[in-house]
């Protein structure tokens, strides 16, 4: 018996794929009698063949999904300009910008503590080319440090947190990195002066060596196709393709899943030009949402309003949580119609930026009137 294991995603049937586990058995490969006709073949020839197609098809939908922006972007109807015109009146009408809809919000947060939840690529750096330039502007720094000293502020990213501290060089923030993998508090001043960060939660400690492993094999499968780049993210992985010519991304898909049915407790996600790979446990940015607010002691409170700023699919876990606590609000980043769990939606950082500011403004103006 030969067990062939297919990636998968626990949220999103992602690259088109539904299966968790496929078990292929030589004797169980038809659920009945194979028709007669294949018998002209020799069966293991014919065996051969059907799987092959059964590749050929997994790669084709992967190749479609990676085409797709991230979160899913709303197709329009049809061709013309008028109606995708309309398409984003009706889509804004459904997620107002959290810019008009700032007096709303506010009102919400009257007499309730705001934790605000900021992911990094896309949402506090425009998306580059290079993800090792996706630096953040001094201004955006200056601004999210001001939410940090007004109120409980955590950056939820992809990213590892060595990497993405190295970029924000904040310290009164919460980092959650590796997609909620990896929970610091802020860091305080020992006696001796020195800084340390609390390591709060990490459930997937045990996959280190094996994202290690499959990181250096990845690399070198890729090495040959120009502009592939593999990020370690210490709990989970990139495969970034934003850089390879689309002529090449069947081989790249290709490459990742003849990897990845070695690993069958690893699942592959997907972002805005790039294949997550990350250990299939239950733990996604919304649980780390939820973690962080219970460790903030607002588990059970009525006396906060969360709010998530993202832009890209793994952040729908956050809004999803959101909406299911029935608290709080998701902000999708983004300039074009997008499936969405958020409630507001802004265009780009620089929206953001301005968005955050207004927020620290009204608490000054807000504690100052108590
Ligand atoms: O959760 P996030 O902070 O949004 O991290 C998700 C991924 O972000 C990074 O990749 C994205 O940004 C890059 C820089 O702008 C861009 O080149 C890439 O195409 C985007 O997918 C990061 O490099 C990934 O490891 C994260 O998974």
């Amino acid at each position: 018996m030969t067990n062939q294991n297919v990636i998968v995603s626990d949220r999103k049937p992602i690259l088109g794929l539904k299966t968790i586990t496929v078990s292929v058995s030589n004797s169980s490969l038809f659920s009945s009698s194979p028709p007669t006709a294949y018998f002209t073949f020799p069966r293991r020839k014919f065996l051969k063949l059907h799987e092959d197609n059964l590749g050929a098809a997994k790669i084709a939908s992967w190749v479609d999904s990676m085409r797709d922006s991230s979160p899913t972007r709303l197709r329009s109807s049809s061709h013309d300009s008028v109606s995708d015109n309309d398409d984003k009146t009706s889509w804004i009408v459904r997620f107002p910008s959290a810019l008009s809809m700032f007096d709303e919000i506010v009102n919400a947060a009257k007499g309730k503590t705001i934790v605000m939840f900021l992911d990094y690529d896309g949402t506090l750096s425009p998306i580059v080319e290079d993800p090792d330039k996706a630096y953040i502007t001094h201004e955006m720094r200056d601004v999210v440090k001001d939410v940090a000293l007004n109120f409980p502020t955590a950056i939820v990213t992809g990213r590892s947190i060595d990497k993405v501290r190295s970029f924000v060089k904040l310290n009164e923030i919460y980092y959650a990195g590796s997609h909620g993998m990896d929970i610091e508090s802020p860091s305080n001043e020992n006696t001796y002066g020195e800084r340390k960060q609390g390591v709060l939660f990490q459930p997937a400690r045990d996959f280190i060596p094996m994202i290690e492993k499959v990181v250096k094999i990845l690399e070198e499968k890729t090495k040959w196709i120009p502009g592939a780049m593999v990020e370690n993210n210490k709990f989970c992985l990139s495969v970034h393709f934003r850089r390879v010519d689309e002529k090449r991304w069947a081989a790249l898909a290709e490459q990742v899943k003849s990897v990845l049915v070695d690993y069958p407790t690893l699942k592959l996600t997907q972002g805005r030009k790039v294949l997550e790979i990350r250990p299939t446990i239950k733990w996604d940015k919304g649980q780390a949402l939820n973690f962080l607010l219970k460790s903030l002691g607002f588990e059970n409170s009525e006396d906060v309003l969360p709010v998530y700023i993202g832009d890209d699919r793994t952040d729908e876990d956050a809004f999803k949580v959101l909406r299911e606590r029935g608290q709080g609000f998701g902000i999708l980043v983004s300039k074009v119609p997008k499936d969405t769990n958020a409630s507001y939606s802004l265009q780009d950082p620089s929206q953001v930026s301005e968005f955050l500011k207004r927020l620290v403004e009204w608490n000054r103006k807000t504690v100052g009137e108590e």
